[in-house]
């Protein structure tokens, strides 16, 4: 398992079933005052939350499912990448796809950050590549 540095603005706490064995975690708001999202409209959330991951580890900021589903609240980014040498705060880019306004307040759960291995590799420049059945079917080649 590893133990990855985490540093948090003054105001934020992390609940501890958050930091131990844990595959990730729930993004907070970290807000003053709540956020008013009108459809359409995206806005780039403050976490309070700076991580330094070991080189080889990224983390994922993801939407949650249950904002997604029942407000049409999602990333504008589709999955963030946060960079093993990103120090910055990590932030969440919201997007409202719904057809309501949707409040953001202090502390609501936003999104969600998971840590994923990574390779490092190098690119081999060739003129062919292996053949395969699928070739270069695809996007709905093989039907619905
Ligand atoms: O949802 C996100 C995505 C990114 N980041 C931070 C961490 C990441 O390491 C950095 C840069 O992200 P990315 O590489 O996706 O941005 P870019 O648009 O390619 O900019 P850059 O030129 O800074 O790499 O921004 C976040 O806080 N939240």
């Amino acid at each position: 398992m590893y133990k990855i540095k985490i540093k948090t603005k003054d105001n934020v706490s992390l609940p501890k079933y958050e930091t131990i064995g844990s595959a990730g975690m729930d993004l907070r708001a970290n807000i003053k005052e709540p956020i008013i999202l009108k459809p359409g409209q995206r806005v780039l959330v403050s976490t309070g939350l700076y991580i330094q991951l070991p080189e080889g580890l990224e983390a994922q900021v993801r939407a949650r499912s249950g904002l997604a589903v029942k407000y049409g609240i999602g990333l504008v980014n589709g999955v963030g990448t946060i960079d093993s040498d990103y120090r910055g705060e990590i932030k969440v880019p919201l997007i409202n796809w719904g057809d309501e306004d949707f409040y953001i307040n202090p502390e609501d759960r936003i999104a969600q950050m998971v840590i994923c291995k990574y390779e490092k590799v190098t690119w081999d420049q060739v003129e062919f590549l292996d053949e395969t059945e699928r070739g270069s079917g695809g996007f709905g080649h093989t039907g619905v």
